[in-house]
């Protein structure tokens, strides 16, 4: 069995757009990407579907098959991604992806991009009912609500019996030349459907019908753009460490989170040797997961050469912005036999709060000697520890 996803994203919104949306629906940004993508992404994670078709919308195709290209590269999805022009109406457009791979493969999932939210367990149930010899499988929930046709007069023509009723989504999975068969044959007859199962059914064919997800709706109306930000993921706790370390002797003034430390000893450095900030900034870069502050600031680089150390600390906070980076906490510890450092502690903290641009009560600065064990103990350098928590947003 060989299964690709067809991915429709080809139509107007035109339900949205009457209530002044001006990008089509499809394409409104939803989690760093187009709204299309997240099916992507999703269809990309099950591991049966060995390919993507992306339609896309004639008028623009270029342009979104670009996007398309770029996305894939982006995300590393590793899967053949096609691309095919769109047609008038949604089941032109299905035919378009159909025929894209006729030639490639005997299952295919047929997926809404406006249904963002439809997991990938969902469309490991379809293919199971297609791999079981169902030619048609469709993912359907119980509806809620008393159905009645009514005519165009505004009467009710009938209530429908709603044991019997239910509301069908998307994916839905098909044996590949029994639905392109069915697409040909109600074609040939001129009729108009809302679904691909619908075809099956009008060519005479039985449909399987699987449980469908409460909560993959179809962005239709203006209300259901509230789906999109009642779903934006969690963001990301994180913990970034950071350590450093610097020798006494002839070479910076000392400065300890950019605050003046008079009368300390001097420390040996390429840039200014404040060790707070060094261990600070490897904190940053740690929960931006981009490695160290050498990496970042060799000190092979004269460029850096005797650099305030709030310097590298604002290039990173730059990243850490890029990145949404949102900082929680820090908590700083210098070890150090000398200087004392308790007179600077508020000075110390409230500084780095300010270079951070968080408030103060956000930043913990504690300083310990090592009871005179060790290099600290024997007053031959300094050593400084950063903890920053934080959430990630992007
Ligand atoms: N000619 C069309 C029409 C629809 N679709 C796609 O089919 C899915 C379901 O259609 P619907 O929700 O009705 O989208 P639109 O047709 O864009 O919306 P509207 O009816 O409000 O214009 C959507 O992902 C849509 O992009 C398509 O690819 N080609
Ligand atoms: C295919 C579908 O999503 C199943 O519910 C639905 O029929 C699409 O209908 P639309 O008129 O294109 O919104």
């Amino acid at each position: 069995m060989s299964v690709w996803a067809v991915i429709v994203a080809a139509g107007q919104g035109t339900r949205l757009a009457r209530a002044g949306l001006s990008t089509r629906k499809q394409f409104i940004p939803f989690e760093g990407a187009p709204l299309f993508w997240k099916s992507a992404r999703t269809l990309a994670r099950v591991s049966r579907v060995k390919g993507l078709v992306f339609v896309l919308p004639e008028a623009e195709f270029e342009e979104y098959a670009a996007i398309v290209r770029d996305l894939a590269s982006r995300d590393d999805i590793v899967l053949p991604c096609l691309t095919v022009p769109g047609g008038e109406r949604r089941q032109d457009s299905v035919l378009n992806g159909l025929r894209a791979i006729a030639e490639t493969c005997d299952t295919v999932l047929v997926h809404d991009a406006a249904r963002p939210f439809a997991g990938a367990q969902l469309a490991n149930r379809l293919i199971d009912a297609v791999e079981q010899g169902d030619v048609a499988a469709i993912p359907a929930i119980s509806v809620t609500d008393t159905i009645k046709r009514v005519t165009p007069e505004g009467l009710v023509a009938e209530t429908l019996h709603r044991a019997e009723l239910c509301a069908v989504q998307t994916p839905q999975a098909f044996a590949l030349p029994t639905l392109i068969a069915a697409h040909e044959f109600c074609n040939a007859k001129g009729l108009d459907v809302t679904d691909d199962a619908s075809m099956i059914e009008a060519a005479g064919g039985a449909v399987r019908v699987v449980p469908g997800e409460e909560t993959n709706i179809k962005i239709t109306n203006p209300e259901d753009l509230r789906m999109l930000t009642d779903n934006a993921p969690a963001p990301l706790p994180c913990v970034g460490w950071g350590y450093d370390v610097h020798k006494y002797g002839l070479g910076r003034p000392m400065k300890i989170g950019g605050v003046p430390i008079d009368g300390g000893p001097q420390v040996v450095a390429h840039s200014d040797g404040d060790v707070l900030l060094h261990a600070l900034t490897d904190a940053l870069l740690g929960c931006l997961g981009k490695g160290d502050i050498g990496q970042h600031f060799p000190d092979t680089d004269k460029a850096f050469s005797n650099i305030e150390s709030a310097v590298l600390v604002n290039e990173v906070l730059t990243m850490a912005e890029e990145a949404e980076l949102e900082l929680c906490h820090v908590d700083l510890t210098v070890i150090a036999q000398i200087p004392k450092l308790s007179p600077y502690r508020e000075r110390i903290r409230d500084n780095v709060a300010r270079l951070l641009r968080i408030d103060a009560q956000r930043v913990n600065f504690k300083a310990t000697t090592e009871e005179g064990l060790g290099f600290t103990g024997e007053k031959l350098g300094i050593k400084a520890v950063a903890c920053v928590t934080a959430l990630r947003h992007g």
